[in-house]
This record gives C-alpha cells, sequence and structure tokens, in this order.
C-alpha cells in the first residue's frame, strides 16, 4: 500500500502553548481521511505544518515517501489545497484566472476544470470578489482538483455549501480517489459529510490525536455504553477507548461491542455522538 502523507510525531508550541502533541497520521493512496475535532482542536495547524507554512518544532513529515522540510516548490503541482480563507485574486474572472493556471500547472487538466465549473455552477465571467463564501470555495476545490494532484488537503471545504453543492462536491471527491488513486486529507465540523466519504478517522483533541480507526470499525464494531462500576469490570482493559463518569455510572466508549455485558443496552453509534463523546472523555 502507497502512503501518499506520512506525519510522525509532529509537535508545534506557540508561545509556550502546546498546540500539537506527537501528531502521527497517514493519509494512504486511494483513501479519503476524515480529520475531527472541537474549534481550536489543531486541525488547521496540522495543515499548515504540512504545508510548511509553519515551522514545526518536532517530527518529520514524508510527502510521497520523501521527507519534506517547509515549502517545496514541487507540493504546488501534487498538492491540492483548500484552506477556509479564500486566497485566489479576487479583482480576476475565473476566464482570467483560467490564463494563469494554465502556465502556473505543468499538467492542468482544461477539461476536467470546465467540468467542474459546469458541475459546481460556476460564472466564468464574474469577479471573484463578488462570489459569495460558498462560490468562492467551490472555485477553490474546482482548482484543487484540476491540476493533477496526488493528495488532496481540505481545511473545511465543504463548510459553506449548501446541500446539493455538498453532494456534488462529495461525489467528485469520491471520483479523485476512485480514478487517480489520490488520497484526501478532509476536515469538517459536518460529521454526515464524513460519514459519507471517509475511510479512516483520525480524532484530534487539545493538538493530540485520541483515535485512529478504519470508519467501518467504528460503525461495525464500537459502542458508548452507560454501565456502572461492576459492569465495566468485567470489561477487559483492552477494550476500552476512553470513558467518563456521570453520576453514579461510566460512559464508556469500546472498541468491541460483543464484550459489553448483556444486560447493558447499546444503541447504534453515529460519528456525530462519537465526535462530541470524544470531545468530553478522558484519556484512559
Ligand atoms: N499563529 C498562531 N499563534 C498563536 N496561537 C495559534 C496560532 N495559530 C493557531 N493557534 C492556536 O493553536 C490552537 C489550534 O488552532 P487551529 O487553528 O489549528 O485549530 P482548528 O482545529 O483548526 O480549529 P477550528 O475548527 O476552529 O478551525 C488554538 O489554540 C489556536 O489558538
Amino acid at each position: 500500500m502507497t502512503v501518499l502523507l506520512e506525519m510522525e510525531n509532529i509537535s508545534k508550541t506557540f508561545k509556550r502553548k502546546h498546540v500539537l502533541k506527537n501528531v502521527t497520521l497517514d493519509v494512504p493512496a486511494g483513501s479519503i481521511v476524515g480529520f475531527v475535532g472541537d474549534n481550536g482542536a489543531g486541525k488547521s495547524t496540522t495543515f499548515k505544518t504540512i504545508l510548511g507554512l509553519i515551522k514545526k518544532d518536532e517530527g518529520t513529515v514524508r510527502l510521497f515517501g520523501e521527507e519534506v522540510h517547509g515549502q517545496q516548490p514541487s507540493m504546488r503541482e501534487q498538492v491540492g489545497v483548500v484552506f477556509d480563507a479564500i486566497n485566489l485574486p479576487a479583482e480576476l474572472t475565473i476566464k482570467q484566472l483560467n490564463k494563469v493556471f494554465v502556465k502556473m500547472y505543468s499538467s492542468w487538466d482544461q477539461e476536467g476544470f470546465d467540468r467542474l465549473l459546469e458541475t459546481f455552477h460556476l460564472p466564468t465571467d464574474k469577479k471573484v470578489k463578488e462570489f459569495s463564501r460558498g462560490m468562492s470555495m467551490k472555485l477553490s476545490v474546482a482548482v484543487a482538483l484540476s491540476h493533477n494532484a496526488k493528495l488532496l488537503l481540505l481545511d473545511e471545504a465543504t463548510g459553506g455549501l449548501d446541500p446539493s453543492s455538498r453532494k456534488e462536491l462529495l461525489e467528485e471527491l469520491t471520483r479523485f480517489v476512485e480514478e487517480n488513486k489520490g488520497g484526501i486529507l478532509l476536515s469538517s465540523h459536518i460529521m454526515s459529510d464524513i460519514e459519507k466519504i471517509a475511510d479512516h478517522l483520525v480524532f484530534i483533541k487539545d493538538g493530540e490525536i485520541i483515535l485512529t480507526e478504519k470508519r467501518e470499525v467504528i460503525q461495525n464494531q464500537y459502542a458508548i455504553v452507560e454501565m456502572n462500576e461492576n459492569d465495566l469490570s468485567t470489561v477487559e482493559p483492552e477494550h476500552i477507548v476512553t470513558s467518563y463518569k456521570e453520576k453514579d455510572a461510566f460512559v464508556v466508549l469500546i472498541s468491541d461491542k460483543r464484550v459489553v455485558p448483556d444486560n447493558v443496552p447499546v444503541n447504534e453509534l453515529t460519528l456525530e455522538d462519537l465526535s462530541v463523546f470524544l470531545a468530553r472523555g478522558e484519556k484512559k
């Protein structure tokens, strides 16, 4: 299996605040990794570290098997980036910008770009500064998908979009991964989007990765259950991911619901529940 992005033990401190603590994560080729965490958890800092936009204190970033130090020109071609803040020249129209993209990217896919403009219903004669936030996001995604990048880094790329645009965007991302064997690291607070397309999930809390798992394993095997101390003592510690105490009971994330005692009810686990739970639960 080819791994497109490997981050190993990345740490970063801003003014004595430890914002990334030994962050380790992979994006394999042909997969979408959902990167989930509360506001301020460290997602954007992680993206910026990968791109060399901020300097890490410790750890290693490898792109396409090679260690990277800071910004490198080859990244512009091979990594498609969409950040929350729009950074395209505001005075130009898509038609004008298109001429820039053709020169900027050696493997610019004009046909693909035209198709995406149509899919995303983007006007080509309007100045970018007159675009709504959602339109600008869609344009950024269209560009990121049109220069034959192998890896996409999407920080909150679905945030400002209406439901039908989000659906179109998610379909395009799935298509990118399937057709190009590309990989995507996608942060989002919209858990239903993550649920639809992510193969792997990485949860970050206070700068620390607290859970990395395949989506289907979480959906098929994990459970959040409420149990008393007695029942909890029957569960092998290796199956307890995290827990917290609420009044007289423990709320516990279990990695294999088959080990939950029969008298304890197990409800279906949604990623939304899991995300709320992990933001609250203590580390084991
Ligand atoms: N340039 C900076 N200087 C000082 N602190 C920073 C800087 N950039 C980020 N931080 C801090 O680092 C922490 C992580 O921020 P980051 O933007 O990575 O979070 P996030 O997970 O992307 O949040 P959100 O979901 O709100 O976008 C926060 O506490 C933030 O205040």
